[in-house]
């Protein structure tokens, strides 16, 4: 949307994703739910994949054991505590998408506010960014999936717009904001918050990765 002359306000913040946008980590999730699923002799769809990415961890546990048809025999609860001790040992080795690092630090260098919105509560935010203390520290603010402000995660706007909030003479006109996602209900959540400017990147097997704007320059 623009304003009655028709022109697009200039984009002067950036709100992040985290998992599978500047992380390399929805792979383990893939990874422990096909476990998971394969003790039930079924296997895991991308469609199930793209339904579940960028939601707080209950909500996707309760598409996944539903659409799964597993809601009997294991809770979403249940799911929830025999995926996370696998999670846990697989966090810690979370790697930077490509271009990630280059991106923050251009914008970071060009005084473009930054912050991050993650369905992530901070439990998983700590394991997985322990080994990228110094690039997540360039963010302004983070708001996690566990905030009080977060009610309902994605494809709810509450991350979104608790993010918008917080920066600096917040809340910032939805309008003049860019937000990067890998998630169809992230970019949902972005529009939700009236944020028109939202890039899905996709998957990194794909393609994916943060390098295609390198050449990136903010106004
Ligand atoms: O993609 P994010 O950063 O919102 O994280 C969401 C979940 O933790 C993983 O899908
Ligand atoms: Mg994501």
């Amino acid at each position: 949307m623009g304003d009655v002359s028709g022109k697009r306000p200039t984009i002067t913040h950036v709100i992040f994703d985290m998992d599978g946008l500047l992380l390399d980590t929805e792979k383990f999730y893939t990874e422990v739910q096909e476990t998971i699923l394969a003790r039930f002799n079924k296997t895991f769809d991308w469609s199930l994949k793209a339904k579940m990415m960028g939601m707080k961890a209950i909500e996707a546990a309760r598409v996944f054991v539903e659409e799964t048809g597993i809601s009997d025999s294991l809770s979403a609860e249940d799911f929830l505590v025999e995926r996370e001790s696998m999670l846990q040992s697989l966090f810690p080795t979370s790697e930077l998408m490509p271009g990630a690092s280059r991106l923050i630090e251009h914008l970071h260098a060009k005084g473009v506010p930054i912050c991050l919105a993650t369905g992530s509560h901070r439990r998983h935010f700590e394991l997985k960014t322990q080994r990228h203390g110094e690039l997540f520290k360039l963010m302004h603010h983070i708001v996690l999936g566990d905030d009080p402000e977060v009610k309902k995660g994605k494809p709810a706007p509450d991350v979104f717009l608790a993010a918008a909030r917080r920066f600096e003479g917040g809340p910032i006109d939805s309008e003049k904001i860019l937000v990067f996602e890998d998630a169809p209900a992230g970019a949902r959540a972005a529009k939700n918050a009236g944020i028109s400017e939202a890039r899905q990147l996709p998957p990194r097997h794909s393609r994916s990765s943060l390098e295609f704007l390198n050449g990136f320059q903010p106004k």
